[in-house]
């Protein structure tokens, strides 16, 4: 009755008609009674789980995501058992003893070396790699790299010097690289078009401005694109171009900002989200570091106390290589084998000329350009669920906001607690494997990739040639180096059961053209890609243009 506190709530409609369905799955299977479920009815309820994903787990190929981290099950099950916790640094042991640490710190070593990193840590070297186990995917790494860079380049106190902890520095620049001292501790933001919005979801959440932001609110009008300050960098050839980001754009982009003293925050792709394109990391620091060279920008002094300074970068390139930061180094390893091997006789076939590179290693001008990289171990590792790696320099950490005593660990990562399962998973795969092994998958993901182009073009002959191929055709199309192709979007009865990821994409003619894309990750075999062709092939797989 009215008044007496209510003990739980009772449902405002019918919780059965509440949510959309799901496919073959039925939602009063799942509902959880107050009074509980007999073992028996649980057991039912997860039955019909596991059938509907057996049936997914086969045609998964629309998302960047290996779906067969092979032996994971049987080797890793038993560590389901404990409550693992990998809380606070991974190199710092902690009060936590249930925790998997010894394990992150062989996964993030090992990591170090495919991303030529200076390893294993040490505390004592500022060009030693840093860095963690993420506990969510990219987006975590992503959100973790651009805080990091924006205290960085906004003068807070590097966790490389002494200091009393705890309070936060006042930044103040002794020498203002500009007339416009104000701007030295703002830091600029600068993306493509094709980036994953993971990235639009940290410059909002972190508060850093962007340039368009910038541009837009100071210097009205003034863009040097010659236009109205874009959104997003421009990618090479437009919305339907490659992926890339456009160089010569982010150059002059970036020269307006710097040569206003304002620090720049610099985040490039490496595999985008739907085209799996590559930024030219290279060209792209050849073009800029003779800009931050000339702009004060490659070195500056901070004071952030009076007589207290030192010296750092007023730039900062962070790569999200969710996708090719697991692929890329096992290409470059490929491409290492004597010419006449096998593997790099196979590689050559799928790529002319040179590996691009991303990582640690790129120095360019005598400057290790790479201050910060990501990974997600559910993409090319093929993790069973959201984790990766981020990895950056001691040389640019910042000391954390908090030093909390009860976890005896200073507070060094986004996550508090951190999933310590994910540190084996990885290990599992990484270990389980030779380097030439993953090499070799790496290769065989690429030609399975041109095995799907060609198929998808051999496909719209036979379609055009039985008169069954919309207007307009199938749009196939493949970037650089990609693992995935994308093409016309089919039906939706297609759309589910391969589970295909779709994008609208505006032609150059300025129509909007409705793309889906499948990744050829090591659990697409020539085979799936068979299946899968047979599917377009079938009646009324691709929506009759109306
Ligand atoms: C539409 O597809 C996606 O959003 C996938 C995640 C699903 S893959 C299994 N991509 C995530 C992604 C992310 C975010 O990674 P997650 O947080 O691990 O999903 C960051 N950067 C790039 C270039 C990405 O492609």
């Amino acid at each position: 009755g009215e008044g007496r506190a209510t003990v739980i709530a009772e449902p405002a409609r019918d919780p059965r008609q509440a949510y959309p369905e799901q496919d073959e799955l039925d939602i009063a299977d799942f509902e959880i009674p107050a009074e509980g479920m007999s073992a028996q009815q649980r057991k039912r309820a997860l039955n019909r789980l596991e059938t509907y994903l057996v049936g997914k787990h086969e045609t998964m190929v629309g998302f960047q995501g290996n779906q067969d981290m092979a032996r994971y099950q049987q080797d890793l099950a038993r560590f389901m058992e404990f409550h693992l916790n990998n809380v606070g640094d991974p190199f710092q042991q902690g009060n936590y003893k249930p925790n998997t640490k010894i394990v992150e710190r062989a996964v993030l070593d090992h990591y170090a070396s495919l991303w030529r990193a200076a390893w294993p840590y040490d505390a004592e070297n500022p060009d030693s790699y840093w860095g963690y186990v993420l506990t969510m995917g990219s987006t975590e790494g992503n959100l973790y790299a651009l805080a990091s860079a924006r205290d960085y380049l906004s003068g807070k106190k590097l966790i490389t010097e002494p200091g009393d902890g705890g309070d936060q520095m006042v930044y103040v620049q002794a020498v203002p690289a500009s007339e416009e001292p104000g701007n030295a501790n703002r830091p600029v933001a600068f993306y493509s078009e094709d980036t994953h919005y993971s990235v639009i979801k940290a410059v909002r959440t972190l508060a850093i401005d962007t340039f368009a932001a910038v541009g837009r609110a100071e210097y009205p009008g003034q863009c040097p694109l010659g236009m109205d300050w874009p959104m997003e960098v421009p990618s090479r050839g437009g919305p339907d171009g490659t992926g890339e980001i456009d160089v010569d754009a982010l150059e002059q982009l970036v020269t307006f900002f710097a040569e206003r003293g304002h620090p720049v925050l610099l985040l490039l792709n490496f595999g985008t989200t739907f085209k799996g394109a590559y930024d030219n990391i290279e060209k792209v620091a050849a073009r800029l570091i003779p800009v931050f060279e000339r702009t004060g920008l490659l070195e500056r002094e901070i004071e952030f106390e009076p007589g207290r300074t030192d010296r750092r970068r007023g730039f900062w390139v962070h790569v999200d290589g969710a996708l090719g930061a697991g692929f890329m180094p096992f290409l470059r390893i490929a491409a290492a084998e004597d010419r006449g091997s096998d593997l790099a006789l196979q590689l050559r076939r799928e790529i002319k000329g040179k590996i691009p590179e991303f990582d640690f290693g790129l120095v360019v001008d005598g400057v290790d350009v790479v201050s910060s990289l990501v990974m997600s171990g559910h993409k090319w590792p093929g993790a069973p669920w959201p984790c990766g790696v981020f990895m950056t320099k001691n040389k640019f950490r910042v000391e954390p906001p908090s030093q909390p005593a009860y976890t005896g660990s200073p507070d060094t990562t986004f996550a508090g607690s951190r999933n310590g399962l994910s540190p084996l998973v990885l290990w599992n795969d990484l270990a389980s494997k030779s380097i030439r092994e993953h090499a070799a998958e790496a290769v065989r993901a690429l030609r399975t990739t041109r095995y799907l182009e060609s198929s998808l073009r051999e496909l719209e002959d036979r379609l055009d040639r039985e008169d069954r191929l919309p207007d307009g055709g199938l749009y196939v199309d493949r970037s650089p180096m990609a693992l995935t192709v994308r093409f016309r979007k089919p039906a939706d009865h297609v759309i589910e059961k391969w589970s295909l990821s779709c994008q609208p994409i505006r032609t150059g003619s300025g129509r909007i053209r409705h793309y889906a894309h499948v990744f050829a990750m090591s659990s697409v075999t020539e085979e799936k890609v068979d299946a899968f062709i047979e599917d377009l092939f079938a009646e009324g797989a691709f929506d009759r243009p109306h």
